[in-house]
């Protein structure tokens, strides 16, 4: 049985007024729909039909096949019409200026005449993997951009967008939530989040744990007496009593030092609290939310968390992924936080150069969602154009060794483009080389050439 449904081919159209060449790149790459032009009004022709992905330019086209002026005139009709296209532009000797003009207009790349069909097609594949990761940062943020999400959480991935789901359905009951996660990967805003479509009429208090010395943390949760201890000038209420009809968020609690968990138990228990000095209850309805980085199981085990106030805490249980693990949303939180932050300081109009994207979604991002925030803000300053590259992000430039020439670093590109599709399509090599937008014999030849493993 054939495939009917098999995926379409990626097209490259070639504009060449040299029917040779147009022959020769019809014929050198497999992978692609090839399409063919050698003028402008035929080249728009088959832009505006076709809206290929990928277009090699070559400058010299009739009526001025020895100069540049139609082929800029293409160019700049190309990127109005289609401004995602990557255009890679053919030059011949010497025409430095020329090339350094069609990068400045938009152009994606070039390539010196005469053609090496095997450089020139790295410079392709790569085009149409980054027209592809463009394409899919644009569709998820389409669709994060369906509805307000739960407490402005952005978020196009599966496993996020199923944690939000989770912390919807719950927020109404009256149950104690426990977000897992490591740092930085948007547990107080989930708690917020949580809090707001609980409807709840009270506070949204939150306390971190870890932040306050333990000597004060009681003080602090619990509140204290006029003259209970010195220092004590005024009667001070407790985070807790501050939530009172609101939600309570104990931020780091498997940083809570266990004489004080027995009395965050005692509380969960009977519902009253007594202020430091104190010798009245005071009851107190608040729904309390905790997170921690830590191993809490690992903890209970080890008897330095107390069993009983851990299931007091955790009627349900929500492990927040890592934004590793949320294919895609890395770019789109990295494009959001772009936005927001030039905008706030008035440095408005950045976007993003291809070799920070990629550089991007590289990175495993150690420090999460606050990690790429702290880059994102410094980068805003830092960058000196409209683009924010990769070097002002801080990032590949400092984790490679200075490339040689051009042609190192599009390997490197190249090679990290690949391993990251791989892993991405779990060592399948079709799922692969449709993420990379190439053929399966492209895909195996540039494994083979880089020694890369499935
Ligand atoms: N999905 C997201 N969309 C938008 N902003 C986010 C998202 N996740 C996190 N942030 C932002 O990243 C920063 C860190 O998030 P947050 O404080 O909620 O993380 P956390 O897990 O509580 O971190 P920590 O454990 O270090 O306290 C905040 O500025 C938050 O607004």
């Amino acid at each position: 049985m054939t495939d009917s449904k098999a995926a379409p081919l990626p097209k490259l159209l070639v504009i060449e007024d040299d029917a040779g060449l147009q022959r020769q790149l019809r014929w050198a790459y497999e992978g692609y729909q090839i399409l063919t032009a050698g003028d402008r009004e035929s080249a728009i022709t088959l832009l505006r039909a076709e809206e290929p992905a990928v277009v090699t330019l070559d400058l010299g086209l009739p009526p001025d096949p020895d100069g540049t002026s139609e082929g800029f005139a293409v160019l700049e009709t190309i990127l109005a019409l289609k401004p995602d296209t990557k255009v890679i532009v053919a030059s011949g000797h010497g025409a430095r200026e020329s090339m350094l003009r069609a990068i400045a207009m938009g152009a994606w790349d070039f390539y010196q005449k005469p053609i090496d069909i095997d450089a020139l097609g790295l410079i392709v594949a790569r085009a149409f993997h980054v027209h592809a990761l463009e394409a899919e940062n644009r569709r998820l943020a389409a669709r994060a951009g369906n509805g307000p999400t739960l407490g402005g959480i952005i978020t196009g991935a599966d496993e996020m967008l199923k944690v939000t789901r989770t912390i919807e359905r719950v927020a109404p009951a009256d149950v104690s939530v426990m977000l897992l996660g490591a740092s930085g990967t948007g547990k107080e805003l989930l708690a917020r989040g949580l809090h707001e479509a609980s409807r709840r009429k009270g506070a949204f208090v939150a306390i971190n744990c870890a932040a306050i010395p333990e000597t004060l943390l009681e003080s602090e949760l619990f509140g204290h007496e006029k003259g209970a201890f010195t220092g004590a000038v005024k009667t001070t209420e407790g985070k807790i009593e501050q939530a009172q009809g609101g939600t309570l968020f104990l931020d780091e609690i498997g940083d809570v030092p266990l004489p004080l968990q027995v009395k965050l138990l005692r509380f969960l228990q009977e519902r009253v609290i007594e202020r430091i000095g104190g010798r009245k209850p005071i009851a107190v309805d608040t729904r309390v939310v905790c997170a921690t980085h830590q191993d809490i199981d690992a903890m209970v085990a080890a008897a330095t968390f107390r069993e009983d106030l851990y299931y007091r805490l955790a009627e349900i249980v929500v492990r927040i992924p890592s934004l590793a693990e949320r294919p895609g949303d890395a770019g789109l939180l990295a494009r959001h936080l772009l936005h927001k932050h030039a905008t706030a300081m008035k440095l408005g109009g950045k976007s993003f150069a291809p070799d920070a994207l990629d550089a991007i979604d590289a990175w495993q991002w150690p420090g999460n969602v606050r990690e790429l925030e702290n880059r994102v803000k410094r980068a805003v300053i830092m960058a000196e154009g409209k683009q924010v590259t990769a070097a002002d992000l801080d990032l590949a430039p400092g984790d490679a060794p200075e490339p040689i020439n051009l042609k190192a670093v599009r390997e490197a590109a190249d090679r990290r483009a690949i391993a990251h599709a791989l892993a991405r399509a779990e060592g399948n090599i079709s799922g692969t080389a449709r993420l990379l937008g190439i053929s399966r014999p492209t895909l195996y030849d540039l494994m083979r050439a880089y020694d890369l493993q499935p």
